[in-house]
């Protein structure tokens, strides 16, 4: 698929990752819609994204994901500003021990809502003409340690829930390519959480732990995911695909068996 002129919605769009990847769709000439909890720096990040690439090209929609009439009014929104749209990239995410529902409802529930709504606007099923969806996962889905149980299970969930979708969209010919993101760790405001007693909880004593595998495998830059994420929205031959980004191997796919069912 080619970017240019292309739509695409970014949840979680207004900050870190997101934000780097609605970036680099906008130097590659998409339109996007960030659709993000936090007005104060959706605005902020809109009016730089203005800036740098002009005026009508990128939107901000306020949304809580997990609010399931938001998140269809911004799909809705998002199709009326640019009348159509071709990539969904389910990218918002929480690091909460202590708060773990809201942790699953957002990484997971609302990502499959957010899956959802996207084939809705771009099946061939629901007549559209097809597109991506890319949703965020981790390297916690591969490498599991123990500060992060809730955080960790809904990473791996992303990935069963994105890989049978793949299948799903293969069987039915939605149109619809669906991949996984699975970064290390990358610096951005989420990683400060982990050092947040409201975040971890009784699982805030790892924080050394913790902090010790940051220091052996590193931290990539937001801009490292968004080449990836980039390569996983254009190669027409990814689908299912889950990407791993570390800093010893840079982009690489993990590898499965080759029959799942
Ligand atoms: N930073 C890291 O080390 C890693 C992050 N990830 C994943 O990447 C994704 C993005 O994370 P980062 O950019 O690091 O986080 P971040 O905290 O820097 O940015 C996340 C954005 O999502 C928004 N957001 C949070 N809850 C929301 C909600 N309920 N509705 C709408 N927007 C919401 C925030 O306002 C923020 O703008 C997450 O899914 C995260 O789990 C995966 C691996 C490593
Ligand atoms: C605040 C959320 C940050 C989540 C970051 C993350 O993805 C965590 C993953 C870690 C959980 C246990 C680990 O050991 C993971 C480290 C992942 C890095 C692995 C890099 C391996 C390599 O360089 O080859």
């Amino acid at each position: 698929m080619a970017l240019y002129r292309k739509v695409a919605l970014v949840t979680g769009g207004a900050q870190g990752i997101g934000r780097a990847v609605a970036e680099a769709l906008l130097k590659n000439e998409s339109k996007v819609a960030l659709v993000d909890l936090n007005t104060k720096v959706g605005e902020d990040c809109k009016k730089v994204l203005d800036q740098e690439f002009g005026e009508g090209n990128c939107i901000f929609i306020q949304c809580d994901v997990a609010d399931r009439g938001k998140l269809k009014d911004a799909f809705e929104t998002t199709v009326e500003k640019f009348g159509k749209l071709d990539i969904v990239i389910n990218n918002a995410g929480i690091n909460n021990e202590k708060n773990w529902e809201k942790t699953i409802e957002v990484n997971l529930t609302s990502l499959i809502k957010g899956t959802y709504l996207a084939l809705e606007h771009m099946s061939k099923e629901y007549g559209k003409d097809g597109g991506v969806i890319i949703n965020v996962s981790s390297m916690a889905a591969f490498l599991h340690s123990p500060h992060q149980p809730v955080y960790t299970a809904t990473k791996h969930g992303v990935i069963g829930f994105s890989r049978a979708m793949a299948d799903a969209a293969e069987e039915g010919d939605y149109g619809v390519r669906i991949n996984v993101l699975c970064p290390a760790f990358v610096d951005t405001p989420l990683l400060q959480s982990i050092e947040q007693e409201d975040n971890m909880g009784k699982f805030i004593k790892y924080k050394d732990v913790f902090k010790e595998k940051i220091h052996k495998y590193g931290v990539l830059q937001p801009s490292q995911i968004a080449e990836g994420m980039l390569k996983l929205i254009t190669d027409s031959g990814l689908n299912g695909a889950v990407m791993k980004i570390t800093c010893s191997k840079g982009i690489h796919f993990h590898t499965y068996e080759p029959l799942s069912a």
